[in-house]
């Protein structure tokens, strides 16, 4: 690993996820503003009232926005029906001044996802979520990688973790996260040998401390405790759980930090970087689709 960067209190280097969707942002900035700011719009759809949903939905339309991109916000009631939600994604389909759409999830409880997710063609599937962009990716074919594990990816990219030959556990085998991470850690030219460990996995313990980078994505609070992490392993957290404390993840940060050689805060680390991630995937989708100039 490169020195130079923050470290904790334990001496990990911190894997700062705002830092870096912060030069990502700035990044894309002046790259639309080099190209005449051209149109580039992500639309976000949210159906019904979940609380955290619509704060990430928020998010993504600000940061989407300080990008100098267009943000189109479609809201949904709870009241509506499946139908509904369908027609309003196929509206954006079907408009040529949309180039990524995002339906934030999950959708509310009595709504399918599949049916929805299955009209968004893979050029405007900036969340990398639908059959096809995961098939692409199974398939090693371009297309938009799902945000949160690419995240994961560019954190470990910027900071100087090394993962060729290297051991990584993946906890959780969530669609969203779990599933795509172990693809994109096996991944020639990334050539990690990859390990998935889920709530069925004996021996928790014994298989995180074989992991050099341990990925967390459970959504069990403060499950991964020092006694599951390698002396200077890099330790990413994805896991999110709300208490009256505020936002936990799945790692124990003060005692796992004093362990790890990284490690990513909550907040502050991958969540940031499922929105710079997703930004990115939004000016590629432009690209595919012509707003931008393919050599740009
Ligand atoms: N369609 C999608 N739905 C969901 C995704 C997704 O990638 N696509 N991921 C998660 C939620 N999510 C994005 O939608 C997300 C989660 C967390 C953050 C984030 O920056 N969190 C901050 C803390 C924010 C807070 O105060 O609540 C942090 O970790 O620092 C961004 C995006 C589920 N749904």
């Amino acid at each position: 690993m490169t020195d130079s960067f923050e470290r904790t209190a334990g001496g990990a280097i911190l894997l700062d996820g705002n830092r870096l969707r912060d030069e990502i942002v700035a990044q894309i900035r002046d790259d639309l503003e080099g190209l005449g700011s051209p149109n580039v719009c992500l639309a976000t759809v949210l159906v019904g009232g979940d609380k955290p949903s619509r704060i990430y939905v928020r998010m993504k339309q600000r940061k989407a926005e300080e990008a100098g991109m267009r943000s189109r916000h479609v809201e949904i009631p709870e009241t509506a029906s499946q139908a509904d939600v369908e027609a309003a994604v196929q509206e954006l389909v079907d408009d040529p001044d949309v180039h990524g759409i995002l339906v934030q999830l999950p959708l509310p409880d009595g709504f399918d996802p599949e049916p929805v997710l299955a009209l968004i063609p893979p050029e405007k599937d900036v969340d990398g979520l639908t059959e096809r962009s995961m098939g692409r990716l199974i398939r090693g074919l371009p297309g938009h990688v799902p945000c949160t594990p690419l995240g994961v990816m560019r954190l470990m990219e910027r900071y100087g973790v090394e993962t060729a030959g290297k051991r990584a556990v993946v906890v959780g085998r969530s669609t969203l996260v779990g599933l795509p991470q172990l693809l994109l850690l096996g991944r020639k030219g990334v050539d990690a040998t990859v390990t998935l460990a889920h709530s069925r996995t004996p021996d928790m313990i014994e298989v995180c401390r074989e992991a050099d980078i341990l990925v967390a994505a459970a959504g069990q609070a403060r499950m991964i405790t020092a006694d599951h992490v390698k002396p200077g392993a890099a330790v990413l957290d994805v896991g999110v759980s709300r208490s009256e404390a505020g936002i936990v993840g799945d790692v124990d940060f003060d005692a796992v930090q004093a362990v790890a050689g990284a490690i990513t805060p909550m907040p502050g680390g991958t969540g940031p970087m499922t929105i710079g991630c997703l930004l990115e995937n939004t000016v590629a989708a432009a690209r595919m689709l012509g707003a931008i100039p393919a050599s740009a």
